[in-house]
């Protein structure tokens, strides 16, 4: 499971900034989707090989009342309850301040690493920005500064140090893993229920610590699939009972997770902006999807002309995915709703044979060629092949690709999505570019040279 790490600090001090750095590759990669919801406090990172998940909780809504945890939200505190690593934010150049100290005296509580990141730390002399905040008694403060980049790498490091890489074996275990999620009473844990029966009660036995998801196999129609249940572990983990019902940590943990993510939505209900969200994480993710839209059993025909007109305005970024009207009270639409999960598994798992990625890269060119660059030279693309799995990515190899317009790239991805059947699953094309030698930026789209440098040094030692 992914780990997760969580910002917290006073107003100020730099923590969306460190975020959107912390989240930085991965954003340049997910492509821009008409109406995508994206949540700017939840986003994915990786550093060398280790993937982990960032959740800012400046953003989150004040409560007024006295102290300052008590003015953050209650989502604040369930985060930090759900993180595998805080990052306490602190300002280098305003020095250790009274709310710094109370926010100290609760983290020191927490039976989990925390590391204090002194921001703003830019042009200061490391050991003397640091030391003022030894005295926050959390360990070695890590100087930092967000806007330039400095320290930020060691720190993610140092968090995530007592993480293990990511499981090869994993990805190989052809058991496809479903993730069931959504918003509170959508019909959750009826959809589990319905579709695992009495085996549901073993989920509740098995062992393992809070943060670990609960796999839980189980077979239908012959094929055998592994349920992520974060409605079980959410029951479970009494800390996050008492807080929030709805877990965002567990929601994004388990759709990282997961091979095919059933999204339930309630019909009964206008969609949600939470709804959204929930949708845009799948998307970013690059997750197959599959949308149940439940409770369809207790609408009359006029509420569901209406239904189906909100999620085609509200959800529009997600047509690359099947909806499914379904009841789960009643088990009504499951075997569709499962053959539409087989579907987008295989879709995310499909093996793309480069002679074959490269004629139909080269039919959609001689259909349609690509604008001109200034109306002077034409981009060359000249041939395709597959870089990764779940989600699908088609690389494409050429010269002065950069001067592609989006438009075309969407042609691009449009074609190998039909002609590959590829239903259910997002799909990446990323361009690699070949027309200055010279340049540092060697691969297009995954952005920050400074990652293919530190790519290429690792390789080399
Ligand atoms: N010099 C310097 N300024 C920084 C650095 N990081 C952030 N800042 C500045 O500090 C100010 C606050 O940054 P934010 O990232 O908005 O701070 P925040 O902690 O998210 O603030 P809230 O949203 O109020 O919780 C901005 O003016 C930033 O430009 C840094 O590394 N060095
Ligand atoms: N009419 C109708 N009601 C349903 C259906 N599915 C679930 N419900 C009802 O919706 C309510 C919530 O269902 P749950 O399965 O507990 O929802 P959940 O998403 O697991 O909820 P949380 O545990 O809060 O996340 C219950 O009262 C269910 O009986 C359905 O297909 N039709």
């Amino acid at each position: 499971m992914k780990p997760t790490l969580v910002l917290v600090g006073r107003p100020n001090v730099g923590k969306s900034t460190l975020f959107n750095r912390l989240t930085k590759t991965r954003d340049a990669i997910v492509a821009d989707l008409p109406g995508l919801t994206r949540d700017r406090h939840y986003g994915h990172g990786k550093v060398g090989s280790k993937p982990y998940l960032v959740v800012d909780t400046g953003g989150f809504e004040p409560l007024a009342k006295d102290g300052i945890f008590h003015e953050m939200a209650r989502q604040t505190e369930q985060a930090i309850a759900e993180a595998d690593a805080v990052v306490f934010v602190v300002d280098g150049r305003v020095g250790i301040t009274a709310q710094d100290k109370e926010i100290a005296n609760k983290l020191r509580k927490l039976e989990r690493p925390v590391l204090v990141a002194v921001n703003k730390a830019e042009g200061m002399k490391h050991t003397v920005v640091a030391a003022d905040f030894y005295e926050l008694g959390l360990g070695e403060p890590f100087p930092v500064s967000a806007t330039h980049g400095d320290g930020v790498r060691d720190l993610v490091e140092m968090a995530l140090a007592d993480f293990p890489e990511p499981d090869e074996d994993d990805a190989k275990d052809e058991t496809p893993r479903v993730a069931i999620v959504g918003r509170p009473n959508v019909g959750k844990s009826t959809l589990i229920n319905a579709l695992m029966g009495e085996e549901r009660v073993i989920a509740f036995d098995m062992p393992g610590t809070t943060r670990d998801a609960i796999f839980v196999d189980f077979e239908r129609n012959g094929r055998k699939y592994t349920l992520i249940d974060t409605a079980g572990l959410r029951r479970r983990g009494k800390v996050f009972e008492a807080v929030e019902k709805f877990s965002v940590v567990k929601t994004l943990q388990s759709i990282e997770d997961a091979n095919v993510v059933v999204l339930v939505l309630d019909a009964d209900q206008d969609i949600s902006d939470q709804d959204a969200h929930i949708a845009g994480f799948v998307v970013e993710s690059g997750r197959s999807l599959v949308v149940a839209v439940n409770k369809w059993d207790s609408l009359d025909a006029y509420r569901r002309e209406r239904i189906k007109v909100d999620l085609e305005h509200k959800l529009k970024f997600l047509s690359f995915a099947t909806f499914h009207y379904i009841s789960a009270l009643k088990g009504l639409g499951l075997e569709k709703l499962f053959t539409s999960v087989d579907r987008a598994y295989a879709a995310a798992m499909a093996k793309l044979p480069t002679p074959k990625l490269t004629r139909v890269l080269l039919d959609a060119v001689a259909r349609q060629a690509p604008p001109r660059h200034g109306g002077i030279f034409r981009p060359k693309l000249r041939y395709a092949h597959q870089g990764g799995s779940n989600p699908p990515l088609i690389v494409i190899h050429g010269n002065a690709l950069d001067s592609l317009p989006e438009s075309y790239r969407r042609y691009l991805e449009h074609t190998f999505r039909e002609v590959f059947k590829l239903q259910g699953t997002p799909l990446r094309v990323q361009f690699n570019t070949s027309h200055n030698p010279f340049a540092t930026k060697e691969v297009r789209k995954i952005g920050n040279p400074r990652d293919t440098f530190y790519k290429n040094r690792e390789k080399k030692s």
